[in-house]
């Protein structure tokens, strides 16, 4: 898996304008959205269309339409559910299936606290999203509880990367696809990408 690091201007202006230290919750939140909506919409490149013909205004006519079950989003908490609305706008149809995860602040390790998935996982594409790859740990827990759970279809939105979590997602899951608004130079001793966005979570919920 090579990762898609989407370079269309509008998500370079986005994320450029998210790294603001003075930024607000409100425009953190909206432009988190955007920037999951544009992923989503190169994500979503290769879904599989078939033909079908409908009753139109004037008469028969041939569509495409996309094919197969619809699409689970799997936020992962807290701060997925900040891009999860803007995933919505695009596939306002798909399936939710939520994972609680949080990284222990000392260890770094991820740790699992909730899920709820949908059923037939093994029909749908996953999209899961999360604002921040750090170390990977916890994008990687919430696979492999997706692939324990059917899924084999699984693509993973965020909005920064770094280096190490990218080389940790491919040796874990080569099969999974990463589309990511900036790959960002690297972690520091506590973890956090630099340059970042900071603790994307606090941020979104207003909680630091
Ligand atoms: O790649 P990793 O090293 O695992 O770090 C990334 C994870 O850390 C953050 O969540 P956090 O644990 O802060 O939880 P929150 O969403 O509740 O803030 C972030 O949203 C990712 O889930
Ligand atoms: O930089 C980071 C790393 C993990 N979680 C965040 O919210 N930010
Ligand atoms: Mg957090």
């Amino acid at each position: 898996m090579t990762p898609t690091e989407v370079n269309h201007p509008l998500v370079k202006h986005k994320i450029g304008l998210l790294r603001a230290a003075d930024i607000s919750t409100k425009q953190f939140r909206q432009l988190a959205a955007e920037l999951g909506s544009l992923l989503t919409y190169e994500a979503t490149r290769d879904l599989a269309t078939e033909q079908a013909t409908i009753e139109s205004w004037s008469g028969p006519v041939a569509i495409e339409q996309i094919q197969g079950k619809k699409v689970t989003i799997v936020p992962i908490l807290r701060a997925g559910l900040g891009m999860l609305d803007g995933v919505l706008e695009l596939l306002p149809s798909a399936r939710i299936s939520v994972v609680g995860i949080y990284r222990d602040e000392q260890t770094l390790k991820p740790v699992p606290y909730f899920h709820k998935l949908a059923a037939d996982l093994d029909q749908r594409l996953a999209l899961v999203v999360d604002p921040m790859l750090a170390t990977g740990g916890s994008l990687i827990a919430s696979i492999n509880l997706l692939k324990q759970h059917g899924a084999t279809r699984i693509k993973a939105l965020v909005l920064v990367a770094a280096p190490e979590g990218i080389a940790a997602l491919q040796q874990a899951h080569p099969d999974v696809e990463l589309y990511t608004a900036a790959i960002d130079r690297c972690l520091n001793e506590q973890g956090y990408i630099l340059p970042g966005l900071g603790d994307a979570g606090d941020k979104l919920f207003g909680t630091k």
